[in-house]
C-alpha cells in the first residue's frame, strides 16, 4: 500500500482527566501514516493523492473545537475525521503523544491502526 505520512505534527487541544487539564489546551504530537486506496499516480497531479498540508490544517482546526478526557477517545475521533474528510484514505496508523506529563517519563500516548 502506498502511504503518505505526517510525523511530529504538533497541535493544541483541550485534553485530560484532571481539573488543571480542563483549564488550558495542551500541545500534543501526532504521527500519522496514511495508506491510500490506490497506488501513486504518474500524473504528477495533487488531485491524484491526499494533500498532506490539508490533512494538517483539517486536523488542527478540528482539534481546536474538540475536548476529550482520554487520548484513546481522541484517537478514535481523529481516525473518523480522516476517513470522513479524505475519501482516498484506506488505512490509517495514528500515534498521539503527550509530552512531559509524568515525572521521569519522556512521553506517554496511544497508537491505533484502522482500516476503512
Ligand atoms: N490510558 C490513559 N491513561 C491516562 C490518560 C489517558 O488519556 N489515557 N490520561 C491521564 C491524564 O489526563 C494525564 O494526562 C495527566 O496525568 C492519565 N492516564
Amino acid at each position: 500500500m502506498d502511504k503518505i505520512f505526517l510525523h511530529g505534527l504538533r497541535a493544541d487541544t483541550l485534553i485530560g482527566l484532571y481539573e488543571w487539564e480542563r483549564q488550558n489546551t495542551q500541545t500534543l504530537v501526532f504521527d500519522l501514516d496514511i495508506g491510500l486506496s490506490k497506488k501513486f499516480s504518474d500524473d504528477d497531479e495533487i488531485s491524484q493523492t491526499v494533500h498532506y498540508g490539508i490533512v494538517c490544517d483539517t486536523l488542527r482546526a478540528h482539534l481546536r473545537e474538540q475536548q476529550f478526557l482520554l487520548l484513546e477517545t481522541l484517537a478514535n475521533d481523529v481516525a473518523k475525521l480522516i476517513f470522513s474528510e479524505f475519501e482516498d484514505v484506506a488505512w490509517l496508523k495514528l500515534k498521539i503523544v503527550k509530552l512531559g506529563i509524568l515525572p521521569n517519563v519522556r512521553e506517554v500516548g496511544v497508537e491505533i491502526e484502522r482500516t476503512r
